[in-house]
């Protein structure tokens, strides 16, 4: 069943109405003129008092001569109750249910004025029931039992049967077998007559129209509406009279299926009201405790409501930000554009989704994770916004921090070569674009492999933060400086103008760099840097060209003697390939037999005597003639066949000077060259042990010679290999002393017995006073350390005279012999032999 929507819509506006002093007689009349089943009792100002109504009447008793004389008053029900126009009827009906009444006056909800009146009738008349009474029949209603009055019997008896059995009609037996039918409104009109002897059959309806008990109650409805009455007589299955049904029976029945159904509406409100309080609660508690800041505004973005997490996020306390918008949050970060565009979107889809850098109250900015969402008003518009924000500084934070260490060197904080890559990649292509040259500097730290391997790494880090540093005050405005790798530095110049600007500026970087750097730990180095420049697009159009290329001028610029700078040119590239005929060569050469072992001799500076000799490698191309160690031991070092090749060189001393200690009175010692390589990677100590025993030479003739920078590494194999070497009774020597940067208390720790004098100081000394100082000083510290002293590069007499003077032990050099090939050697030893 469905329900009209208020009151309003179903009362009827004709209320008859008396005073209260009207006799109870008249208000009978007044109701059977106005076919009216109530009368509503009004004092003098039209207010309702009480309603007397059909069931009222029939309560009379007429027995008593006077009662219808008697004033209405008397036998109203009062108070009447009254409920608003606007009251919808399922609240209306659910109000005369609870108060048992079956009228309600209605009154304007504005001015209470009364408008009307709705029955029970009215409101169940207005129900579309029309599916409801097509199910029903007549005999599933046909609870009240039937009452029989004859014919001739007084009304007044019959009234008081109607009153005693609470029906609405009696059945009237006449004396022929037929039925008539007395109702509530006859006997109205027989108390508007007053006429208390009158009998039934007077005043009642006759014959009793009936229907039989099958019928359904939509069929009894139509045929009560259409024949203009209110009762109908429903026989058995007999054909025998079983009861009297009147409309006021349908609509009880329609009023109880309504109540039902009202009661499970009103259940399901009640229920619908409890979830709906409950998922408030719900939605309060998550407002109150979420971690997510909520704010809530009104349709033109005016703040109603922010949670704790919006206060605690912003540093606002909510009676701060109440009353105004969330503008109060703006930070400058973000454009008109971004506002202008979030609006747009709102508008459009109902949402926003997006990050903002907002200001804290402290001044503090933080990023934000926001979702602005529109609640419709239901007329096309909105009503709110709610946004809801997390802060998620923090994390952009970390992301920001993770893609500047995917993209920029740990140690100095430079761009990586990765970073270098892109925005090399991007200047070539604005280059391209708009016609501009760029320059690519290539720059790499004179001797930092030494000063790292002497210093340590930390020392060497430590420089490289530094020239990193200075790096930076040299690079002008909008260039990039970055760390490619070690001590490879690059500067990037976009739109450069002139080729001498760019060599001036190069110049600079050079100047910068160069000079003195202090350490931790107080110690200072010298250093300088080799730079080569390409340029774009003269000497490559890639990234990758550019690169390689201004690497090949850097590489020329160190071989022209470091701390300068170099142009790209063409032929540079030839030099690179010369390289690599080089290495491959070198990897040839060991199997074809192309390497032979040179011997210089060493001399005792006392007596003169031939103390030993040094192994040196030579290389014999088959085109290029005899190499130079110092252009193929670096090559060697790099591509790691320094270790097989130094354990070839090693045999074939250890051979050869045996060989010798065989055929001649010779009891020197052979001094071989180690490379660092050899001594980290090599299996030195083992190698070594075996070549001593294949050979045959006793460890106390062999000498290894290893350069000051290697033995300054302080990776713990190098020194476990020393160890392993001296405890064997091979003799360790530091070659090349004084380039690099040990102290001579360092080398009191290492288990070196012999010093060799670099031959650069020894060169100058009979005309360098610095030259022949450091010399002596050496000589006399090494001497204090225990050390056996050796000079090499010994060329003149003064030099001799000299180191001799100062007690060096022993002497190198061109003055006593070049290195020179085995048989050679052989003869000299022969020679030296002689002489006695
Ligand atoms: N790891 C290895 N390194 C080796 C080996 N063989 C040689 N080398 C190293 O190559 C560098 C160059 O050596 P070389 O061209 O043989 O030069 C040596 C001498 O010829 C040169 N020398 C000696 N006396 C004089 C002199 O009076 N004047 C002058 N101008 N040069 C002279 O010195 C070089 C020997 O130096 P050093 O070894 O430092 O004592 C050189 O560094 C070699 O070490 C090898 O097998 N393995």
């Amino acid at each position: 069943m469905t329900f009209p929507h208020v009151v309003e819509s179903i009362i009827s506006r004709n209320v008859l109405t008396c005073t209260p002093d009207t006799p109870v007689s008249e208000a009978a009349q007044a109701m059977c003129r106005a076919h009216c089943g109530s009368i509503v009792v009004v004092d003098a100002q039209g207010s309702p008092l009480g309603i007397w109504t059909e069931s009222d009447v029939v309560k009379l008793d007429l027995f008593h001569p006077d009662v219808a004389r008697c004033p209405v008053r008397q036998f109203m029900s009062s108070p009447v109750l009254s409920i608003p126009a606007d009251m919808s009827v399922q609240e209306a009906t659910a109000h005369m249910h609870d108060n048992r009444v079956r009228h309600l006056l209605v009154t304007s909800p504005v001015s209470h004025q009364l408008l009307g009146l709705v029955s029970a009738t009215d409101i169940v008349v207005n129900q579309d029931a029309e599916f409801f009474l097509r199910l029903k029949r007549l005999d599933s209603m046909l609870h009240r039992p039937l009452v029989i009055v004859n014919a001739d019997q007084p009304v007044v008896e019959a009234m008081h049967q109607m009153r005693d059995f609470t029906v609405e009609a009696l059945g009237v037996r006449y004396p022929d077998g037929s039925w008539g039918i007395l109702t509530q409104s006859d006997v109205v009109r027989f108390v508007a007559g007053g006429d208390s002897a009158l009998p039934v059959a007077a005043l009642a309806s006759h014959p009793l129209r009936t229907v039989p008990r099958q019928m359904t109650l939509l069929n009894a409805r139509r045929m009560l509406q259409e024949g203009r009455t209110r009762h109908l007589g429903v026989d058995g299955d007999d054909g025998q009279l079983v009861a009297i049904i009147g409309m006021s029976d349908i609509l009880a029945t329609m009023e109880q299926e309504f109540l039902i159904e009202l009661r499970s509406a009103l259940r399901e409100r009640d229920e619908a009201l409890l979830q709906s309080r409950q998922s408030l609660q719900l939605a309060d508690k998550v407002f109150e405790s979420t971690l997510e800041g909520i704010v809530i505004t009104d349709h033109y973005g005016v703040i109603q409501s922010v949670n704790p997490a919006f206060s605690r996020i912003t540093g606002y306390s909510r009676e701060e930000v109440l009353g105004k918008t969330p503008a109060i949050l703006k930070s400058g970060r973000q454009s008109a554009d971004f506002y202008e565009h979030m609006w747009r979107q709102l508008k459009n889809d109902g949402y926003w989704q997006g990050e903002v850098v907002n200001r804290r109250k402290s001044g503090l900015l933080y990023t934000e994770h926001l979702t602005i969402t529109g609640i419709p008003d239901g007329f096309g518009g909105i009503r709110h916004y709610v946004a809801v924000f997390s802060d998620i500084t923090q994390r952009k934070q970390a992301e920001e921090r993770l893609h500047f260490l995917a993209n920029h060197d740990a140690l100095t904080g430079l761009p990586n070569r990765t970073l270098f890559g892109e925005k090399l990649q991007s200047a070539i292509e604005q280059a391209q674009e708009h016609g501009q040259r760029l320059a690519l500097m290539f720059i790499d730290l004179d001797r930092f492999k030494l000063i790292n391997d002497t210093l340590g790494h930390q020392a060497g880090d430590e420089l490289l933060v530094k020239i990193a540093a200075r790096l930076q005050t040299e690079a002008p405005a909008g260039s990039t400086v970055a760390r490619l790798a070690g001590d490879e530095f690059t500067l990037l110049l976009p739109n450069v103008g002139s080729l001498n600007s760019v060599a001036s500026l190069a110049q600079d970087v050079l100047d910068g760099i160069a000079g003195e750097v202090v350490l931790a730990g107080s110690s200072k180095v010298f250093i300088s840097a080799s730079l080569g420049i390409a340029m774009y697009p003269e000497d490559g159009t890639t990234a990758d060209s550019l690169l390689v290329n201004a690497d090949a001028a850097m590489y020329r610029a160190k071989n022209r003697g470091k701390n300068t700078f170099q142009f790209y040119t063409a032929d540079m590239n030839a030099s690179a390939m010369a390289r690599l005929k080089l290495e491959y060569g070198l990897h040839r050469a060991l199997t074809r037999d192309e390497f032979q072992v040179w011997y210089q001799p060493k001399v005792d500076l006392a007596s003169g005597r031939l103390e030993g000799m040094e192994a040196l490698v030579r290389w014999q191309h088959p085109e290029m003639g005899l190499v130079s160690p110092v252009d193929f031991i670096p090559v060697a070092e790099e591509c790691a066949l320094i270790v097989p090749l130094g354990a070839w060189v090693l045999s074939e001393a250890c051979r050869f000077t045996r060989q010798l200690q065989a055929d001649y009175d010779f009891s020197g010692r052979v001094a071989v060259n180690l490379s660092g390589r050899q001594l980290k990677f090599g299996n030195i100590v083992d190698t070594v042990q075996q070549i001593l025993q294949d050979s045959g030479l006793p460890a106390s003739c062999l000498e290894l010679e290893i350069t000051e920078s290697t033995a300054m590494d302080s990776d713990q194999e190098v020194g476990r290999a020393l160890e392993g070497l001296r405890s064997m009774g091979v003799t360790l020597a530091i070659d090349d002393f004084g380039t690099g940067y040990s102290s001579l208390a360092y080398l009191k720790s290492l288990p070196v017995q012999v010093l060799k004098i670099d031959r650069s100081f020894i060169a100058d000394l009979h005309q360098d006073k610095d030259d022949a100082a450091i010399a002596s000083a050496v000589i006399s510290m090494g001497r204090s350390l225990g050390l056996s002293i050796v000079a090499e590069g010994v060329e003149l007499p003064a030099h001799r005279d000299f180191l001799r003077a100062q007690g060096c032990h022993m002497a190198q050099g061109y003055l006593y012999g070049k290195p020179m090939p085995a048989e050679a050697f052989r003869r000299y030893v022969q020679t030296f032999e002689a002489q006695g």
